[in-house]
């Protein structure tokens, strides 16, 4: 027979979902996970990231600065780190340098001396796809620091690489002056500056 009017209202709330309550976001704690509700408000099942990027969860965190963030530098080089030198020689400004290191995990291409640059001279931080070393000294820098992990030899010195051009780690395509946002929680990219 026909469906009852009372049974066709249930069928259309049940097709609505149920309504759950999403706490509201601490906007206070500015935590990657607070930008995310706000940036990203769809269901995981129907989102398409757009402007806002979530890098797979693949680092470690590994400085002393778990929440980091700002406006991108990037480098890409293989085992072979001058430019990641280079790039934190010249004053941060808050920056972050994404280093497209291709994934190697048979170098360090960041340590203490290079970290304690970067530190000196203003950036907030490094997103590794690589490893880095002296990671005792590291993670005690007020410096956020996310790598592949840790390995005890050095880099070579030769191939030069390329600075500041597009690079894609962790699934996400990085350009230069994108905005990162860094916690324990993960790493979100943005085209343009998140503000709550
Ligand atoms: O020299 C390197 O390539 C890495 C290093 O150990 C440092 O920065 O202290
Ligand atoms: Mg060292």
């Amino acid at each position: 027979g026909r469906a009852s009017p009372s049974l066709l209202r249930a069928f259309a709330a049940a097709a609505d979902g149920p309504k759950t309550a999403t706490p509201p976001p601490d906007t206070a704690r500015g935590a990657t996970a607070d930008l995310a509700d706000v940036f990203i408000p769809e269901p995981v099942d129907q989102v398409s990231l757009g402007k806002v990027q979530i890098m797979e969860p693949i680092f470690q965190d590994l400085g002393g600065k778990m929440r980091f963030s700002g406006q991108v530098s990037t480098v890409k080089c293989f085992e072979n780190n001058p430019l990641v030198r280079k790039a934190f020689e010249q004053p941060g400004k808050g920056r972050v340098l994404v280093v497209d290191g291709g994934g190697s995990k048979r170098c360090a291409l960041l340590g203490d001396n290079i970290a304690e640059m970067a530190h000196k001279n203003g950036w907030s931080g490094a997103i590794i796809y690589g490893c880095i070393r002296d990671s005792e000294d590291i993670s005690k820098m007020p410096l956020g620091v996310k790598a592949l992990g840790t390995y005890p030899l050095k880099s070579s010195k030769r191939d030069v690489g390329l600075a500041d051009v597009p690079v894609t780690i962790a699934g996400v395509t990085v350009e230069p002056g994108d905005w990162v946002y860094a916690d324990r929680d993960g790493i979100l990219v943005s085209k343009e500056e998140l503000k709550l």
